[in-house]
């Protein structure tokens, strides 16, 4: 859990130094620097904004570089320096290190807010992120398979998009790289599959709560992004000639998607295709054909944004059984951090009814919360929820402790 955070030249927050608890709600006017705050944790957690991907975006104008530092309960340290041509520096207890996946391990952040309630719209991407978050955070294996399948991806690619036609020399070596792409996918889709499998009793527990008129007709599923019963290298060489009309790799684990499926209740599968239904006609079931959709199609806006907000929350009690399983919430130097999750203006989003399943099912897990809101009105649930809240007050960047 953090319980220091310090933020220095991140958009209008020139200097923030607070301390934190478990719940902790930040209010403040549009503009007032609320999403840069919960944008800071993000930043320091992944190595990257929720909102633009170049530094120079949220680096303070006429600044070189953006820090955010923070102590956690266990008196962990963890810091990120992002400079304007985009270096970066991490540390972890003062010292310095390479990867971003060392800070991410230590905090590991769930995002709830405005933009991610797109996700069901979107590219296969957020969906993809949407799981690979709960499997970087299982599967310790995961990681060092998905970078290495990056690094070959990335140069089969650039060797897709240079040439038409492969030199012996070339196919020969594209030939060394899809067996390893092979190898990594393999084992990449054997821990999504593994988790997504873990991930759906989860997921549907949630949706009942949310949405229980849906609890029957919602389910998720896991595409792997190639056929998993063929090696992905010899599927990569029967449409190698379309890779290269296309310049890049069509299929593999960098196309993996899940989708929210709807399946209409009350209804009869295998309704005979040649059989014309009529309501009239005395032999027509009582039941109608079973339809099937993606969720997205048929949901209301706001009901899409209760299934999103279902498809986040299902993850974290997941992730705190996988913990207590693997006994990694010890007191060992290796025991994960607590998650931290940040909701961003989530009134403006969803409904009362909402917002209380959300906010008392994170109040019962051991995990913490920066929220952000326009005004108090969520203060007195929260609360009832949390004993001892800590409430910010945020002016043209200044953050101010109310109690
Ligand atoms: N690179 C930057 N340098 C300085 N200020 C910036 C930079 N980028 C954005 N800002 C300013 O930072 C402020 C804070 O934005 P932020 O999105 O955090 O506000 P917010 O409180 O979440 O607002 P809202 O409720 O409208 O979403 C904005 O006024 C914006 O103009």
């Amino acid at each position: 859990m953090i319980e220091r955070l310090q933020i220095s030249n991140l958009r209008n927050l020139t200097q923030v130094n607070l301390q934190s608890t478990v719940c902790n709600v930040v209010i403040g006017a549009n503009g007032s620097g609320k999403t840069s705050l919960l944008e800071a944790i993000f930043l320091l957690s992944r190595g990257k904004s929720f909102r633009h991907h170049q530094p120079k975006r949220y680096i303070q104008h006429h600044q070189n570089n953006t820090t955010v530092y923070a102590r956690l309960n266990d008196s962990r340290t963890l810091a990120i320096q992002k400079q304007t041509d985009a270096t970066t520096i991490l540390r972890l207890n003062q010292a310095t290190v390479y990867n971003q996946s060392i800070l991410t391990e230590q905090l590991p952040t769930l995002l709830i807010d405005p933009s991610t309630m797109d996700m069901l719209e979107q590219g296969s991407a957020s969906r993809r992120q949407l799981l690979d978050w709960l499997v970087f955070h299982m599967k310790q294996g995961f990681h060092p398979q998905w970078v290495a399948y990056q690094r070959l991806l990335k140069q089969r690619n650039s060797l897709l998009k240079k040439t038409r036609q492969l030199t012996q020399v070339q196919l020969a070596e594209l030939k060394s790289w899809d067996k390893g792409l092979s190898n990594h996918a393999a084992l990449i889709h054997h821990y999504r599959e593994q988790v997504f499998t873990e991930w759906q009793p989860y997921f549907a527990k949630s949706v009942l709560q949310l949405l229980p008129s849906y609890a029957e007709q919602l389910s998720l599923s896991y595409n792997a992004g190639y056929d998993t019963h063929v090696a992905l290298d010899v599927q990569l060489n029967e449409r190698l000639e379309q890779d290269l009309q296309l310049g890049y790799t069509r299929i593999g684990n960098h196309r993996a998607d899940i989708h929210v499926h709807w399946r209409s209740d009350n209804t009869i599968d295998n309704q005979p295709t040649n059989k014309k239904v009529s309501s009239s006609d005395p032999e027509t079931p009582s039941k109608l054909p079973a339809l099937k959709e993606q969720a997205a199609n048929v949901l209301s806006r706001g009901e899409k944004k209760l299934l999103i907000t279902a498809l986040r929350l299902s993850q974290l009690p997941l992730l705190l059984n996988d913990n207590k399983d693997s006994g990694s919430f010890d007191n060992s130097s290796t025991s994960r951090a607590t998650p931290v999750v940040l909701l961003d203006d989530i009134t403006a989003e969803l409904d009362d009814r909402a917002i209380g399943i959300l906010l008392s099912t994170l109040a019962q897990l051991p995990c913490q919360v920066f929220m952000t809101s326009l005004t108090d009105d969520i203060v007195p649930l929260v609360n009832e929820l949390w004993s001892k809240p800590r409430l910010f007050h945020v002016k043209q960047g200044q953050i101010l402790s109310v109690d």
